[in-house]
């Protein structure tokens, strides 16, 4: 199968006018003009196939929306090649619209006096949706969004998860083969999150929907991705899966091991001891081939233990090694 998206040393350089300071820089400004060279987007390459769903993450400034703005074909790359859906996408933009589609949680694309129902209405026709499948569209997308009781109020009446779960259907209504979402998560509550995360799960797995979604939130990674790229100064630093970056740093899983009654100070080779509360005793697995069996061998019979806790280390605790780890090596070499 062909990749869906290829990007191949994709940069992204805004140029923007240095400006002087006082009335002496205002005048000097208008004689000689200095530039700056914002690198945004700084030789990115990746390849990604249909139906893949893929995180796209990075710290404020890191180029994300860049991407997602040469991906659906509003900026024009200043550097290497990017093809979605084998076309350029800026300099294919109709075509490239017809097969994507676009949700930008900071910005909405509804009409904000009309009913829900007529920005639908209106797709319709930009996209020449023939009336049977937007009919049968709208049916599953009100069905799976839960949208019933709001589509023929006007989205300025409508609460953040309201507004969000009708901008996804509106970019959906012309089945897309890719679902570009810039933050879709944003400002939610935990509950708006939720019937989010499960719907792009859903429409990815049911309909094959390719989904590339750049977030803050390391859950919607967790619940939707199983890829995850990672960028930062516009640059890659890791595309793979999460269960491969948790491996790369060592997983340091954490096992919590309790006795009936307290056995006194129990250190094990094969585990360090973080911390001893007595019969509760927690431990840390800084080795990725150290398994649980391992530990019970050593910590043996005749102990009293009661029961056993492991837990794998959540994202948010990966990304933040990974970022600690790039910064210590930065520091390392500057
Ligand atoms: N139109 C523009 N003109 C000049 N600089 C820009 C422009 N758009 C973005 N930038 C700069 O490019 C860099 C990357 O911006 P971008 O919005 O892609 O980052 P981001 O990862 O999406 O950040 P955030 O998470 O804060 O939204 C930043 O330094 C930003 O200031």
């Amino acid at each position: 199968m062909s990749p869906i998206i290829s990007a191949s040393g994709v940069g992204k350089t805004f140029r923007q006018l240095k400006r002087l300071s006082g009335l002496r820089g205002a005048i000097k400004s208008l004689v000689s003009r200095d530039y700056l060279d914002i690198r945004a987007v700084d030789g990115i390459s990746f390849s990604i196939e249909p139906g893949e769903a893929v995180g796209y993450l990075g710290p404020n400034g890191a180029g994300k929306s860049t991407m997602i703005k040469m991906m659906t074909g509003i900026l024009t790359p200043s550097a290497g090649h990017l093809s979605v859906l084998g076309r350029a996408p800026h300099a294919n933009r109709m075509a490239n619209a017809r097969e994507i589609g676009v949700v930008f949680g900071q910005r909405s694309q509804l009409w904000w006096d009309l009913p829900v129902h007529d920005s639908f209405a209106l797709n319709r026709h930009i996209y020449d949706i023939p009336e049977v499948r937007f009919d049968d569209n709208l049916a599953f997308l009100t069905r799976m969004l839960d949208m019933a009781g709001f589509v023929d109020r006007p989205v300025r009446q409508l609460s953040l998860g309201q507004r969000m779960r009708a901008e996804i259907a509106l970019a959906l209504l012309h089945d897309p083969k890719i679902l570009f979402l810039d933050e879709p998560t944003i400002g939610l509550d935990v509950v708006a999150k939720d019937v989010v995360r499960k719907f792009l799960s859903e429409i990815n797995r049911q309909r094959g929907t390719t989904i590339i979604l750049t977030t803050h939130d390391l859950v919607d990674i967790e619940e939707i991705c199983p890829r995850l790229i990672m960028v930062d100064d516009g640059k890659l630093l890791f595309d793979g899966a999460l269960g491969d970056l948790r491996a790369s740093l060592g997983s340091r899983r954490r096992l919590t091991l309790e006795f009936a009654t307290d056995p006194g100070p129990l250190a094990l080779t094969s585990a360090t001891l973080a911390r001893d509360d007595g019969a509760a005793k927690h431990y840390v697995l800084e080795n990725e081939a150290t398994s649980i069996i391992d530990v019970l061998n050593e910590v043996g019979r005749g102990h009293g233990l009661k029961d056993v806790k492991l837990e794998e280390p959540d994202i948010e605790e990966v990304i933040r090694t990974f970022y600690q780890n790039k910064t210590r090596l930065a520091g390392v070499g500057a």
